[in-house]
């Protein structure tokens, strides 16, 4: 299972040896480790039965630490207690490690519950980017039901993620995980500032943390369904553009803000989509519309209705370029800058949605100096893209005047290489597996033009929104990736030292554009 968990809890607290006895049930290898917790295989000594069995220790903690786990092993043990519903993990006992020798285990308090095969984190994790995870939506109808099971009987999960979604060894679809699950008190619940970042809602983050922590309500589940429903639709991209939790979370929020606008995968189908906007509305007031058990048969109508497909860039080009529809790549958010072409924390990730096809995306002219093999390729770049500036001819000039179309070029002392001379710590930020062989490689052409495409695109639109004149976008984009979006938008055009790159970059453009 999930190595990042293994060793998280690893050097916490001792483990406990396979053939340890608790109650009636005989402990094996451990499944991994959450921040409270380490969950083991197990069996029932009687029958066999299969199980997992999580160890809560509240031992050899500082009192603070000790407080809150108090709290957290309190609403799970009392949740699991009371959860009885199908698409919820089920517990089949509560005991107490008896462990005198192992003084930080002693007195924990063990959870027996239904034991998973897997987690749809680790589903994710085996699934390609782009693609549907295995009986994605039936998956997410468990999801659905579960929580509005929850919310139903009075309770908030909190904690709502892939990892916290078990896959039972019939197909079973099981919430688990209820150390944040929270009794609604009216409409709102208090829990510790806690849970993962990557599914809290934007409001979050600012409400102030009082004695009982924070306000926590129904709508934070709806919305951290929406994140997981885009993951798993999309082979487990977030909606919102970063490379980090935290810059995922700042995305969220100036979404919220109403500075920047929601962009969904491109391949999500028209219903999910709008579902999955629902539950992303930006403030607690507007998801408050949206119940679980609303979600609940919608998804239950959507999965009865003709069987739906993530939309695919189109064949004919896919086929031709020898490269799958591999969903966008979310972009990423840069550390330090890099060379000339720098990079900025606060950007987002273009608008490579709606599978749309560039309005002034054109064919390549038959007898350009544009090597056949790589046309295909260019046009469905320049799909990725729906800004009508990124067009087949703005790529291919882009890449003659860099590259001159040849795959092994380089420039070492500028740390450039490939047909689309990616600096390599630029192009993993923005990395897309255009050749869909689930590879991101700077050298590979299919991977470094679609790469190109989401980062011209980028240079596009931040380039609008300075605005800067539209007539010149061609030749600012020229210049941008050139030197970096905010070079020019600093000198308010193109800067002087690249002009000759640029004439020449608008000279093939014209060339191309015939
Ligand atoms: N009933 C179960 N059957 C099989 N595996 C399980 C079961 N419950 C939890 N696991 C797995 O055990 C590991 C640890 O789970 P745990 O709930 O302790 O932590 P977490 O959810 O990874 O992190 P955290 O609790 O800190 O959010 C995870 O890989 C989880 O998928």
């Amino acid at each position: 299972m999930n190595a990042h968990s293994a060793e998280q809890g690893a050097h916490e607290t001792p483990r406990l040896p396979a053939g340890f006895r608790i109650d009636g049930w005989e402990l094996d290898a451990v499944i991994g480790s959450g921040g409270w917790g380490t969950v083991y295989r197990a069996r029932g000594i009687a029958d066999g039965t299969p199980a997992a069995v999580k160890v809560l220790p509240t031992g050899a903690l500082g009192p603070g630490q000790r407080a809150a786990l108090g709290e957290l092993v309190a609403r799970e043990v009392r949740f699991s207690a009371e959860a009885d519903h199908p698409n919820l993990v089920r517990t089949r006992a509560v005991c107490t490690v008896d462990a005198p020798e192992l003084p930080a285990l002693d007195g924990a308090i063990a959870l027996v519950m239904d034991r998973a095969e897997a987690s749809l984190r680790e589903r994710l994790d085996a699934t390609a980017t782009g693609r549907e995870v295995p009986d994605a939506e039936r998956i997410l109808r468990g999801v659905a039901a579960g929580l509005a099971h929850m919310h139903d009987a009075g309770w908030v999960h909190g904690d709502l993620k892939p990892a916290n979604v078990l896959l039972g060894p019939d197909g079973e679809v099981w919430l688990a995980d209820f150390g944040l699950a929270t009794e609604l008190d009216g409409t709102h619940a208090h829990m510790p500032p806690l849970g993962t970042l990557d599914h809290l809602p934007p409001e979050w983050w600012s409400q102030r943390t009082g004695a009982d922590g924070a306000v926590v309500r129904p709508t934070a589940d709806i919305w951290a369904f929406g994140v997981l429903a885009h993951q798993v639709l999309t082979g487990g991209l977030h909606p919102f553009p970063g490379a980090t939790a935290r810059a995922r979370s700042l995305a969220a929020q100036a979404y919220a803000r109403g500075t920047a606008p929601l962009r969904l995968d491109a391949g999500l189908d028209e219903e999910w989509r709008r579902l999955i906007g629902e539950c992303l509305a930006p403030d607690h007031e507007t998801r408050l519309r949206h119940t679980a058990a609303g979600l609940l048969s919608r998804i239950e109508k959507l999965s009865a209705g003709p069987s739906r497909r993530r939309r695919l860039l189109p064949i004919a080009a896919v086929a031709l370029a020898g490269v799958t529809a591999a969903a966008v790549a979310a972009t990423a958010l840069l550390g330090d800058g890099d060379g000339d072409r720098e990079k900025d924390p606060e950007r987002g990730t273009p608008a490579v949605v709606a599978g749309a096809v560039s309005p002034a995306a054109g064919e390549i002219p038959a007898d350009s100096d544009v090597p056949g093999a790589l046309r295909p390729v260019i046009v469905a770049a320049a799909k990725r893209c729906t800004d009508a500036e990124v067009t087949p001819a703005l790529l291919a000039a882009l890449i003659k005047a860099e590259s001159g179309f040849d795959a092994n070029a380089s420039r070492p002392a500028a740390e450039e290489y490939g047909i689309a001379m990616w600096t390599p710590s630029v192009f993993r930020a923005w990395a897309v597996d255009g050749d869909g062989d689930g590879d991101k490689d700077y050298l590979s052409p299919p991977d470094a033009i679609h790469t190109m495409s989401l980062y011209v695109c980028w240079l596009d639109q931040r380039f609008k929104q300075a605005k800067l004149p539209t007539k010149d976008l061609p030749a600012l984009i020229a210049a941008g990736y050139r030197t970096s979006d905010r070079t020019v938008i600093e000198e308010r055009g193109v800067p002087e030292r690249v002009r000759p790159h640029v004439d020449e970059v608008l000279r093939h453009l014209a060339a191309y554009e015939r």
